[in-house]
């Protein structure tokens, strides 16, 4: 019996190959490879380039690896860029979804794992954000984050799937010095593609209503959050009960100005960071409550905010 990971030659799903594999279950890969990377599946692990959308495809590959469950974290994944691209974000979070589970039910696939996003709960009032917290996304990204969740619970009540969607927060970080995020948008990536390239990293808004100006946010190790996968997939196996949402949060707001500094301190460059304008769409303030997920995903943080910068940077010498 295997796992299936859609999107896992990505920079989170290659983390979740890895800890599946760890843990004794057998991940097989599917990627469309529009952003993922060849070198980050292991070569032991069996790969497919495949859009999800090629419901056939998928239940041979279902069927031919005895497939138990699916890892779904492939998807449009970018919430700013999403607005300029909504049908898009729409065809591969919402249409891609939806032939996956249609792979799943006629191969008989029990299990589901969904990567959903802090994005589907837009600018919440909130301090600490729960899982009971009112979803208000505020872009194509979220908004189609949320139908996914919406339409795997609906084939739960359907087809008997149980499963449940992991909401994540600021995903940063490297386990492994191979592993990096080659996105183009986010602050980690942007921060050390500048600093690499002797250029000087920005901040997008400086006066946000928070301590310093400066956006704040909940930033999770992606080792951490693996594991969360894993635990919860063995969860589903074992027919435990699973909550239908799980915040990956860790209660703590760092602003953009503080990653500044941990980055400073930790490459040793001295740096001023650019003042520019805010960039569209941004809430000033996003940190999420994690205790649910705490309870029943084996959920904490194992790496502090010096390791998350440190490990990111070591990694992105490798781009
Ligand atoms: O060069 C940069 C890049 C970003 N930022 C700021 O850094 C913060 C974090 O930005 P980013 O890393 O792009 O993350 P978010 O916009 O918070 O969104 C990420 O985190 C969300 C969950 O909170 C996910 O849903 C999204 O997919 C993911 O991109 C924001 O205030 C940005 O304005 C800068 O100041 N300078």
């Amino acid at each position: 019996m295997s796992w299936l990971v859609t999107g896992g030659a990505g920079y989170i799903g290659s983390h979740v190959v890895r800890s599946l594999s760890a843990a004794g279950l057998d991940p097989v890969v599917v990627d469309s490879m529009a952003s993922g990377v060849r070198g980050f599946v292991p070569d032991q692990v069996p790969f497919y380039q495949l859009n999800i959308l090629q419901t056939e495809k998928l239940v041979e590959i279902m069927k031919r690896h005895d497939v138990s469950g699916v890892i779904h974290l492939a998807g449009y994944k970018y919430a700013g860029e999403s607005v300029k691209h909504p049908l898009l974000a729409f065809e591969q979070n919402v249409t891609g979804t939806a032939h996956l589970l249609e792979a799943m039910e006629s191969s008989r696939v029990h299990n589901m794992v969904f990567s959903s996003s802090a994005a589907v709960y837009g600018t919440p009032d909130e301090d600490l954000v729960t899982e009971a917290t009112g979803t208000f996304p505020e872009s194509p990204y979220g908004q189609s984050k949320l139908v996914g969740e919406w339409l795997i619970r609906d084939q739960g009540v359907a087809a008997g799937l149980k499963h449940t969607s992991l909401r994540y927060f600021n995903v940063v970080g490297s386990g492994s010095d191979e592993l990096y995020d080659a996105s183009p948008h986010n602050l980690f990536p942007l921060v050390f593609q500048a600093l690499n390239a002797g250029k000087t990293p920005k901040i997008f808004g400086t006066d946000y209503g928070t301590a310093d100006g400066t956006c704040v946010r909940d930033y999770v190790h992606v080792a951490d959050l693996a594991l969360a996968h894993v635990e919860a997939a063995k969860k589903l196996e074992a027919d435990a009960p699973l909550e239908p949402v799980y915040n990956l949060g860790s209660g703590d707001g760092v602003s953009v100005r503080q990653i500044m500094d941990a980055v400073a301190k930790v490459t040793g460059i001295e740096f001023s960071a650019l003042e520019e304008a805010r960039r569209p769409g941004d809430p000033a303030r996003i940190v999420a409550d994690g205790t649910l997920a705490a309870r029943d995903l084996d959920w904490k943080m194992r790496h502090s905010l010096e390791q998350m910068v440190h490990s990111a940077w070591k990694a992105s010498a490798r781009r």
